[in-house]
């Protein structure tokens, strides 16, 4: 086997080791929510989970280093707090997007709750950025997002499949307008929630002063 074949493999094997540990901290996540075990059982778990994360904490990066199993040109964020099949806190949305359209879909849990039954509205809010990003990237005219104007019409249920769609509707210079809606999948044409979002490509000189330390760490492919 060559060197090149054999660290694609390492990085599939990581790259599923960190989905897989997402899984287990997104159940834990839903559980330690919803449960209404008593306060024994609840500290307990908290010794546990401590224990669980101690190793985890030993070798680290920093916030100038990007994730080693990630691939930022590639789209590849394990860890992004929507997408990302290794973050706690993503629901994960699956999102296929191509020429500036984007289509998503999630089911949100208890651990996203703002009003009983529905779900927060910054994480409605989070989710269109989001879906924009993926609609605004797949147009060629990668941005930052500079304005999202939310509408929520409908409340967002928990706990039921939902469907995200998200489309560039404008490119103006380095001014880039895209739309998008959460819905049910059941009833996909009622938007609960819409949005409008500005995207503004980087200049060079903003890329730098942004992203100047990340850029100068990354790994050789
Ligand atoms: C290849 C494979 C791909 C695979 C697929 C990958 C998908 C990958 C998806 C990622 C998806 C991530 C989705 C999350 C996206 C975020 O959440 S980004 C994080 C949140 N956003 C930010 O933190 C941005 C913070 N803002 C800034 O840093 C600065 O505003 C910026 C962006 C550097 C722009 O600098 P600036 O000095 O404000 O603006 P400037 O460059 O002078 O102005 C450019 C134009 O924009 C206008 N503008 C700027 N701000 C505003 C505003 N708030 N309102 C109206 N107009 C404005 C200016 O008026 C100007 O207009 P013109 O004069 O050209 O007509």
């Amino acid at each position: 086997m060559t060197d090149s074949v054999q660290s694609v493999d390492r990085l599939t094997a990581r790259r599923e080791a960190i989905a897989d540990l997402g899984d287990a901290l997104r159940e834990l996540i839903e559980h330690a929510t919803a449960t209404e075990a008593p306060a024994e059982e609840l500290i307990r778990a908290a010794e546990l989970v401590r224990q669980a994360a101690a190793p985890l904490g030993e070798r680290i990066r920093d916030r100038s280093q990007l994730a080693a199993a990630d691939d930022l040109l590639g789209g590849v964020r394990m860890y992004n707090p929507v997408i990302g099949s290794g973050s706690a806190i993503a629901p994960p949305v699956r999102i296929e997007a191509a020429g500036g359209v984007a289509t998503g879909a999630c089911t949100l849990g208890l651990a996203y709750e703002g009003p009983p039954m529905y779900a927060h509205g910054g994480v409605s809010a989070m989710l269109l950025d989001q879906m924009l990003g993926h609609a605004v990237t797949t147009s060629g005219n990668p941005g930052m997002t500079v304005r999202l104007d939310t509408s929520y019409r409908r409340p967002v249920p928990l706990h039921t499949p939902l469907r995200l769609t998200a489309e560039v509707t404008q490119v103006d210079g380095r001014r880039v307008t895209a739309i998008g809606a959460i819905a049910t999948a059941e009833t996909p044409d009622d938007a609960l929630v819409t949005a409008t979002g500005l995207f503004v490509a980087l200049r060079a000189d903003q890329a730098q002063r942004l992203f100047g330390p990340v850029m100068r760490n990354r790994r050789p492919a």
